[in-house]
């Protein structure tokens, strides 16, 4: 396999959202320009990297598999080079993260709507225009890529139609399609076009935040986050981190960022510090360190355990012991496991149970989080397909569930004790208008100050939400 050339001389990387500057990749065999398709005989093999990275989106567009979950495991399953694995893994993310965009151009350079088209077909189509839009690959190496995976994945019948479609794919750069794309459009539906999202979240983001500021928003979520790290409280420091080859957070006491496997760290592989965003750790770090009567701690929602690995120490420095709940029981192996290096007389405990229906006293907790499930919203540079998975429809029978978990965790906490409302999650549906809701109702609790919401351009976070809440 040899590497492709660049396209030099041609500026199609302006709105790269992955990767800026990669070029090239695994070369489709000898391809030559405009190479056409072949007979059944002639035909080359695949390469390997844009074989896998199809098989991948298939996962993701037909089963609703994570593409950060299905590409990790499938190349590492075919045994990728690690160039290979780099170039797959932009491929495959990079297509998730624009694949509506890659949409509409597709409709356009075929002339049809995608509904006339095979699945599969789609998808190589969605590869090959993430190719040549936005990853610098040659047009010859992209079209010939094109046309031999759909031989190879769907059959002869299909190369033709591949071919005509990538070659009208390639007639414009990125920031052209959007330009074609974007006449007619009204202001809100071509924003959404040159982000990449599509228009209800667009709407969600401008009901929030100055207009001045959404477009910064929602490109935020183009790009993918650095690693960060929280330590366990009481079981490592960010100190012993940094010996292992981590950066200190600008600003978090108990994070640091890493490039590469977290993996690779000691601390990661025994359970002393795991992968966690910093907004997760700011608002358990606000929990913690408002006022409150002494007591047990409780994690209402708490799968997979991110938030809880963190109080559960921070709860153990001031002498308390964490208990953590969470619904689905596979969910809350998770939550044990990431909880599972701390010992001793207040280590935490994890239950089984449904937040809605507490198996507790009532008035026993003295800090609680109520980190309730939620659209995810705010978490959409992590996952690359999901801002095209999500539906405003799901939000109905969220804010219910919601409303009912903060009632419960209100409940649960002792008179003066404290309550975080949180969200991964800007939608003002299921942040602010969740807790006046819930708050209307309740006259033994009260907000304590103003609410925050973190912002990715803003704070360098997901967009977590959190109220802050003291029962009378
Ligand atoms: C946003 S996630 C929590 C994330 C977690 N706090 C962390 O930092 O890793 C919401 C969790 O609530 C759980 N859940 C959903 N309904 C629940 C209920 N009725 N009672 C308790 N947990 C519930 C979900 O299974 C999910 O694991």
């Amino acid at each position: 396999m040899t590497p492709a050339d660049g396209r030099p001389g041609r500026d199609n990387n302006r709105t790269n959202p992955g990767n800026p500057g990669k070029r090239g990749g695994p070369s489709a065999g000898s391809a030559r320009r405009g190479s056409r398709p072949r007979g059944r005989n002639r035909r080359r093999p695949v390469d390997p990297a844009r074989r896998a990275a199809f098989d991948a989106l298939r996962a993701v567009t037909a089963h609703d598999a994570y593409a950060n979950l299905a590409g990790p495991a499938l190349f590492t399953e075919r045994q990728l080079s690690t160039r290979d694995a780099a170039f797959a893994t932009e491929l495959l993310n990079g297509t998730a993260r624009l694949m509506g965009t890659y949409d509409r151009i597709i409709e356009a350079a075929g002339g049809r709507k995608l509904s006339t088209l095979q699945a599969a077909i789609i998808d190589i189509l969605r590869l090959s225009a993430h190719q040549l839009l936005s990853m610098r690959v040659p047009s010859h190496a992209a079209v010939a890529a094109s046309v031999d995976l759909a031989g190879a994945a769907v059959g002869e019948h299909a190369t033709g139609l591949v071919y005509a479609i990538t070659r009208r794919i390639d007639a414009h750069d990125l920031a052209g399609w959007i330009e074609n794309l974007s006449e007619g459009l009204d202001a809100t539906d071509a924003l959404a076009l040159r982000t990449h999202h599509p228009r209800w979240i667009v709407d969600a983001y401008a009901e929030v935040l100055p207009a001045a500021e959404v477009e910064a928003a929602l490109q935020a979520n183009n790009e993918p986050p650095i690693t960060t790290l929280a330590v366990r409280p009481g079981l490592t420091t960010v100190a012993d981190l940094i010996d292992e080859g981590a950066t200190a957070h600008p600003d978090l006491p108990t994070a640091a960022t890493i490039a590469g496997s977290p993996r690779r760290l000691a601390a990661v592989r025994e359970g002393r510090a795991g992968v966690q965003d910093p907004g997760s750790q700011r608002v358990a770090l606000r929990l913690a360190d408002t006022g409150a009567p002494e007591g047990p701690w409780l994690d209402l929602c708490a799968g997979p355990g991110g938030k809880a690995a963190l109080l559960a120490g921070l709860a153990i420095e001031q002498g308390q012991r964490l208990y953590a709940a969470e619904l689905q029981p596979h969910r809350a192996v998770l939550v044990a496991q990431a909880l599972r290096a701390y010992a001793g007389p207040h280590a935490p405990v994890v239950v089984a149970a449904d937040g809605t229906r507490p198996a507790w006293r009532p008035n026993h907790f003295a800090r609680v989080m109520a980190d309730v499930p939620c659209t995810g919203l705010g978490a959409l540079r992590r996952r690359p397909e999901a801002r095209w998975r999500k539906s405003e429809q799901a939000l109905d029978s969220l804010v219910d569930l919601q409303r009912r978990l903060l009632t419960t965790a209100i409940e649960s906490t002792t008179p003066g004790g404290v309550v975080a409302y949180v969200t991964c999650s800007p939608h003002r549906r299921e942040t602010s208008e969740v807790v006046n809701t819930v708050l209307a109702d309740r006259p033994d609790a009260e907000r304590l100050g103003p609410d925050t919401q973190l912002w990715p351009h803003r704070d360098g976070t997901d967009a977590m939400f959190q109220a802050l809440l003291r029962r009378r």
